[in-house]
C-alpha cells in the first residue's frame, strides 16, 4: 500500500463544497488568514484566537529581534517551540513521546534563552541549517505544552509555505492587540483550504496556439483571497465530446518550476507537461490540463529546493518532505473538481500513474472513466525519484 495519500481529505470530507462558508463570510474569513501567512512571512507575529484560548505565533524561519520582542510582551508564559515530530525527534537526536493528540501533531520544544534568538531558531527549523546549532543545544521536550491549537498553528505555517516550525505561547489578546498584531480564528485557518478550493472562479480566458497544439486556450482560475492562480489549459474543445464517446482526457500537473521552465533531470515533469499536450492534441475529443499552483507537491518552490539538498544527502523524496516537517504530499484534489465543474467537464479519462489522482477526483464527484498510463523513460539523473514513487507512493509505472 502507498505511504502517502493525496487527496485524502477531500475523501474524508462527503458534501465537500457545500460544507463551506457562503459568499462575503468566506471572502472575510480567507482574507483574515491571507493577511495572517503575510505576517509571519514577514518576521511579524499574529494573533491565533480559539475564542476565549489564544496564542501568539511568529514563523521560526523568519522572526527577528523586533518580532520575539512583541511575541514576549504579548504572551502569558514564556514560549515553546512548535515543531513536526520528525523535525523535533532529529534535533533532538532521539524520538519523541507522540503527543496526546496523535502522530502528526505538532511537538513543543522548550528552549534555553540563548536558542531565543533568531539564528537559532532558523537553525532548528530548517533541517538544511542545522550544523548551525551549538553542540549541546539545550532543548527539551515538553509535549505536554503543544495543546489543541498547535495543529492550527502549524497549518497555517504550511498555508504559507514557511517551514512548519513556530514560536508559540499562551497570548494576551488585549497586549497583542495593542501591538497592533493581527488576529485569526482556528476556524478560519482549518476552513481556508476547503474555502480556498470552493471559492475559485474563472476570471480570464485567451486563445493561445502551443507547438504542440494549436488549437489551445487558456483559462485562469483565481480564489476569493487573491491567491496565486490556478490555470487550465484547454486542448481542443473537450467540453463538446459526444456524451456517448470517450471521456475527454485530463491531466492534473502540479507546478514545477524547475522542471516544467528550465528542464530539469531531477523529475520527470517537463515531458509530462509537454507530452501530455501533445496526446491531447492527437485525440479527438481533446482534453484539458489543470496547471495547479502546487510547486513541489504542495510545499513551494522553497521547500522543494531544502528537499532536494536533503536528498542530496541521502533522503529519498519523501523522507525529505518529512524531514522538513511537511506530508509526503501535501496536494489538495478538490482544487481540480472545481475547475473542472467550471469547465462543464464531468466525466474524463486520466493522464497519470498516480492512483491516489484518482481516487482523490473520484472522491469529488467526477467521473474518472479510466487512467491513460503518462510514463516517459529515466533520464539517468531521475532514476531514484522515479523508483521512489513506484515503490513508497504506489504509482502504477505501466
Ligand atoms: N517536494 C518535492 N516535490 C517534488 C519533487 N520532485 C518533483 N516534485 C513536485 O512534484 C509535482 C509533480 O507531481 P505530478 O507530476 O503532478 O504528479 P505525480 O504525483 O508524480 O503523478 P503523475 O500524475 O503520475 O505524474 C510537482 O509539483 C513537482 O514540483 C521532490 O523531490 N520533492
Ligand atoms: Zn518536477
Amino acid at each position: 500500500m502507498a505511504e502517502a495519500s493525496m487527496g485524502a481529505d477531500a475523501a474524508r470530507l462527503p458534501g465537500w463544497r457545500g460544507s463551506g462558508l457562503a459568499g462575503d463570510s468566506r471572502a472575510l474569513a480567507m482574507r483574515a488568514v491571507h493577511r495572517a501567512v503575510s505576517d509571519l512571512r514577514r518576521g511579524t507575529p499574529v494573533l491565533l484566537d480559539a475564542g476565549g484560548e489564544a496564542l501568539v505565533l511568529a514563523a521560526a524561519e523568519t522572526v527577528g529581534a523586533r518580532g520575539l520582542a512583541d511575541l514576549a510582551a504579548a504572551s502569558l508564559a514564556p514560549p515553546v517551540l512548535l515543531l513536526s515530530a520528525p523535525r523535533a525527534a532529529s534535533l533532538l537526536a532521539r524520538p519523541v513521546p507522540a503527543p496526546a493528540a496523535g502522530e502528526d501533531a505538532p511537538v513543543a520544544l522548550r528552549l534555553s534563552p540563548a536558542l531565543l534568538a533568531p539564528e537559532a531558531l532558523r537553525s532548528m527549523a530548517d533541517p538544511v541549517a542545522e550544523q548551525l546549532l551549538p553542540e549541546a543545544p539545550g532543548i527539551v521536550a515538553a509535549p505536554g505544552l503543544a495543546g489543541a491549537l498547535s495543529p492550527a498553528a502549524i497549518t497555517l505555517a504550511k498555508i504559507g509555505r514557511l517551514l512548519p516550525a513556530l514560536v508559540a505561547a499562551p497570548a494576551s489578546i488585549p497586549a497583542g492587540t495593542r501591538l497592533g498584531l493581527l488576529s485569526v480564528g482556528v476556524s478560519e485557518v482549518l476552513g481556508y483550504p476547503l474555502a480556498a478550493s470552493a471559492s475559485l472562479t474563472r476570471v480570464a480566458e485567451a486563445r493561445v496556439p502551443l507547438e504542440e497544439a494549436p488549437e489551445a486556450r487558456i483559462a485562469a482560475f483565481r480564489a476569493a483571497d487573491g491567491g496565486i492562480e490556478h490555470l487550465a489549459i484547454l486542448v481542443g474543445r473537450p467540453e463538446d465530446a459526444a456524451p456517448g464517446g470517450p471521456a475527454p482526457l485530463c491531466r492534473i500537473h502540479s507546478e514545477c518550476f524547475t522542471g516544467d521552465l528550465l528542464g530539469s533531470l531531477r523529475c520527470d515533469c517537463g515531458p509530462q507537461l509537454r507530452g501530455a499536450i501533445a496526446r491531447m492534441a492527437a485525440e479527438p475529443a481533446g482534453g484539458v490540463l489543470l496547471y495547479l499552483a502546487q510547486e513541489g507537491r504542495g510545499i513551494g518552490l522553497v521547500n522543494k529546493l531544502r528537499a532536494y539538498t536533503l536528498q542530496d544527502g541521502g533522503l529519498d523524496t519523501l523522507d525529505a518532505n518529512r524531514a522538513l516537517g511537511y506530508g509526503a504530499d501535501e496536494r489538495d484534489f478538490r482544487v481540480a473538481a472545481t475547475m473542472l465543474e467550471s469547465l462543464g467537464l464531468t466525466r474524463v479519462r486520466l493522464l497519470t500513474n498516480n492512483p491516489d489522482k484518482l481516487s482523490g477526483l473520484a472522491a469529488c464527484g467526477v467521473t474518472v472513466e479510466g487512467r491513460v498510463s503518462h510514463l516517459f523513460a529515466a533520464n539517468g539523473v531521475n532514476d531514484g525519484y522515479l523508483a521512489t514513487k513506484k515503490a513508497r507512493f504506489g504509482h502504477l509505472l505501466g
